[in-house]
């Protein structure tokens, strides 16, 4: 990743050596926010067993000064905003500093999802959801190879995992993926300060020798606007792509008889959005961002997918270049950041909204038939209508704060939306846009 980040450390210890027998029997209250050992925290009949204990009303005394037998974990990791606020909290996850931009996501499950969306690089995500960790972490669920967001900030851990899919604990998940979380925080304040103040960038730490001013320092000399995350996090040669969505979970049963190749530009791309075209009858090459436009229109393929990306869409001009070389010529759609890059190679202008749109349940409007769908969302810029040539159409709103949401510009055959048709996580009420991508793709070859 471009953006100046600081080192994060392999964790040094886990989560908590409390021993959760002891737990139940000297502060039964303490339960709810009591991080239980990693063995505990597997398996729902063992978190049972434990609030068996504490309901019959095993108790004996703890003793004084003996920190080693503390059943509770003391806060041990602090996020200093850069508006000077200090936050303490409980570590889990890896250890080490980090700094990133702090945003709220008001999704309700799919954090494992969101935990893999590239385009949370750079950015601390704070899950509004109050319960975290619950179904633990399962191999299908991977929206992308690796974590590139900068850590998770949520207020309670889960302290036991029930879900017949899940192969590891969120714990356990982190620690080897190297990426920080915090619990025990007020997600809340954080949340309505964000929403008061708009976004702030923050640094994480476990490093007690390190001073507050100094984290402070940092928080407020590092920046996010104007850096290219996309090329820290997208692929690095072009490959295939044939996996559709399980046909355990494929819920639109009339599949395409017909093939379209669809060359697909990874900004970030979240890997449903290739599943999800791939069930709608598509073969896909991804390529990597900086691969050349001639290089692609001489595949000739039947349209092209702009993906999702991190960071700031004025900061990638190149990418804006390669979406100007090839709208017009052959069908494209373009997803979220691809949206914004579309908008900018019209020679339309994009902006930082105030605190974004995270989260699985904002309502969108599709201006042309009226109909309202319940939308996964996920970003921090927006495209101005008012800067957009005439012929652009804005197709969509969010009706939350009336801002675009998607667009369309039937000459130049393309289509885009500002939100996650593919939800992964979220509601699926947008899948649709895939099969206009699909009746855009089947026009132009008539
Ligand atoms: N999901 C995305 O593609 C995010 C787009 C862009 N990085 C933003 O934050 O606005």
């Amino acid at each position: 990743m471009a953006a100046p980040a600081a080192t994060v450390s392999a964790p040094s210890r886990c989560l908590s050596s409390a021993n959760p027998r002891s737990a139940a029997q000297l502060n039964p209250t303490s339960l709810a926010f009591a991080a239980p050992s990693a063995g505990h925290r597997r398996g729902g009949d063992r978190c049972l067993g434990v609030r068996a204990k504490v309901a019959s009303g095993v108790q004996s005394a703890s003793v004084v000064g003996d920190e080693a037998q503390r059943p509770w974990k003391l806060s041990d990791a602090r996020l200093v905003l850069e508006d000077g606020s200090v936050w303490r909290a409980k570590s889990f996850g890896a250890s080490g500093t980090q700094v990133a931009e702090v945003v709220f996501n008001t999704s309700l499950t799919g954090y494992q999802e969101i935990l893999t969306d590239p385009s949370y690089a750079g950015q601390f995500v704070l899950m509004t959801n109050p319960h975290i960790g619950n179904t633990g972490v399962n191999p299908d669920d991977e929206e992308s190879n690796q974590c590139f967001l900068g850590g998770l900030i949520i207020r309670n851990l889960s302290i036991c995992t029930s879900n017949w899919r899940c192969k590891e604990t969120l714990e356990e998940y982190l620690i080897k993926r190297n990426i920080m979380g915090i619990y025990d925080v007020d997600t809340r304040a954080i949340t309505r300060r964000l929403r008061e103040d708009g976004s702030l960038i923050g640094v994480l730490s476990t490093d007690e020798s390190r001073t507050d001013a100094e984290l402070l320092e940092m928080a407020k000399k590092w920046k996010i606007v104007g850096v290219d995350l996309i090329s820290g996090v997208t692929c690095d040669a072009p490959y295939e792509w044939s996996d559709k969505t399980d046909s355990e979970w494929e819920f639109k049963k009339d599949q395409s008889s017909e093939t379209f190749h669809v060359v697909a530009y990874d900004f970030g791309i979240k890997h449903n959005i290739m599943r999800r075209l791939t069930s709608y009858g598509c073969k896909i090459t991804v390529v990597p961002a900086n691969w050349p436009a001639s290089k692609v229109l001489n595949l000739k393929p039947d349209g092209v997918l702009f993906s999702n990306g991190p960071g700031d869409p004025a900061a990638v001009p190149y990418a804006v270049k390669t979406v100007q070389e090839i709208v017009g010529k052959i069908p494209v759609f373009g997803i979220c950041m691809g949206h914004q890059l579309i908008g900018q190679a019209l020679g339309g202008k994009t902006f930082k909204m105030k605190f974004g749109h995270h989260g699985g349940n904002h309502p969108v409007c599709d201006l042309r038939s009226g109909r309202v769908d319940i939308s996964s969302q996920n970003h921090n810029y927006a495209v101005d209508p008012e800067s957009l040539p005439e012929g652009a159409q804005v197709t969509h709103i969010n009706l939350n704060d009336n801002s675009c949401a998607g667009l369309q510009y039937p000459k130049m055959k393309l289509m885009s939306l500002q939100y996650h048709p593919e939800s992964s996580p979220g509601p699926h009420d947008s899948d649709t846009a895939f099969g206009e991508f699909i009746e855009l793709m089947k026009t132009n070859r008539s």
